[in-house]
């Protein structure tokens, strides 16, 4: 039986400690709220985040990282991109010697511009062979509700990530290997970025074409950032690609999209932020995603106006001008553009 930690009781977080239960691991959660951690182990159920689903009696939560950490097959990362580098550091001294790293995380971190895999490596100081991704269009209350979902378990070692996914893989939840770790984790990563533009467009009253044009040029731009950084460009066809793109920019069940309709109707910046109690990672990444665009010469147009409306005051009706009246271009996509 694999012995897993998830650290992390957010929404995903409760949600893939649930999915290792149902795939027979058995799992220890941390969470750094003693009410949730009460919750769950003694009414195996997490309010905040998932009210009425029930979580399995193989999951046990704790707020002790010692704890969750110990002598377990895998530590499956479920914290705010942005915070990542912090908790990973004090937990360090924990984590058993042969665990593999596994990422739920989509962003990119500020300031150094690096993938979560990329953060995980240098703070845990492990090779790249130990880090895994998991990534794909999984929403949490969906899968929580045993929908049948597929997702991408990515890891540099092949064999590591065939043991990953079948330590995840369960009947409603099915899981694929790839080696572009690189692929994957911009996929999830720059979806948010475009998510939060398709938002806003729908925000406004936009409709579907607006959105597939979004869409449709954002797998473009991910597909160019991705393949100037190494991934392989069939990756962004994929599940962890074009599927979490889909996914994130048509559901209402998207903290992203949804963090960019509440500015397109109208709300200021502060006051969306107001109200959004969860993660929407791409509100921080775009920043990361375009410093890392214009480090490696890769044009992000959907970036670059979600990451001025973000960070630099743009207002919304400039941005949708500055995509429009781009100069005429023929159509391409990925690496020959
Ligand atoms: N919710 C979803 O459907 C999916 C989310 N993800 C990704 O998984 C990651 C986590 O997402 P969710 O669990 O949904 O987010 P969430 O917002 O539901 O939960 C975040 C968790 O991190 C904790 N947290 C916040 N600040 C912290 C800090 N400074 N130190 C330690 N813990 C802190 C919160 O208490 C909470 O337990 C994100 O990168 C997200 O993009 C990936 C796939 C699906
Ligand atoms: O990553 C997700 C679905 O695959 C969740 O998207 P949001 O973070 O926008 O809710």
């Amino acid at each position: 039986m694999n012995r897993a930690a998830v650290m992390g009781s957010g929404s995903f977080g409760t949600v893939f400690a649930k999915v290792l239960c149902d795939a027979g691991g058995e799992v220890r959660l941390w969470g750094r709220r003693p009410e949730i951690v009460k919750a769950i182990n003694e009414g195996r159920e997490n309010a905040d985040y998932l009210p009425g689903v029930e979580l399995p009696e193989t999951m046990r939560a704790t707020l002790d990282p010692a704890e969750a950490l110990q002598g377990v097959d895998y530590v499956v990362l479920a914290v705010p991109s942005q915070t990542l580098r912090e908790n990973l550091s004090a937990w360090k001294p924990l984590l058993p010697e042969s665990a593999v790293l596994v990422s739920l995380m989509k962003g990119i971190e500020l300031g150094t511009c690096r993938r979560m895999s990329e953060v995980i490596q240098e703070v845990a100081d492990v090779p790249q062979e130990r880090v895994a991704v998991i990534s794909g269009p999984n929403f949490a209350r969906e899968i929580a509700a045993r929908q049948p979902a597929a997702s991408v378990a990515a890891c540099t070692d092949a064999e590591t990530a065939r043991r990953l996914q079948a330590a995840c893989m369960t009947p409603y939840f099915r899981v694929y290997t790839n080696t572009d770790v690189i692929g994957c984790e911009l996929g999830g990563a720059v979806k948010n970025v475009i998510a939060l533009c398709v938002g806003i467009a729908a925000g406004l009253g936009f409709g579907d074409s607006t959105r597939a044009m979004l869409i449709t040029r954002g797998l473009a731009e991910i597909a160019r950032l991705g393949t100037a950084l190494g991934a392989d460009q069939h990756t962004f066809a994929g599940l962890a690609g074009l599927g979490d793109l889909v996914a994130t920019c048509s559901s209402p069940l998207s903290r992203n999209r949804t963090f960019g309709e509440n500015l397109g109707r109208g709300m200021t910046l502060e006051q969306v932020t107001a109200v959004t109690r969860q993660t929407a990672e791409g509100v921080k990444s775009s920043e990361a995603v375009l410093e890392l665009a214009r480090k490696h010469s890769v044009e992000m147009p959907i970036t670059e106006v979600v990451a001025a409306v973000m960070h630099h005051g743009m207002p919304i009706s400039e941005a949708g001008y500055l995509l429009m009246s781009r100069s005429p271009k023929p159509e391409r996509y990925g690496v020959d553009e």
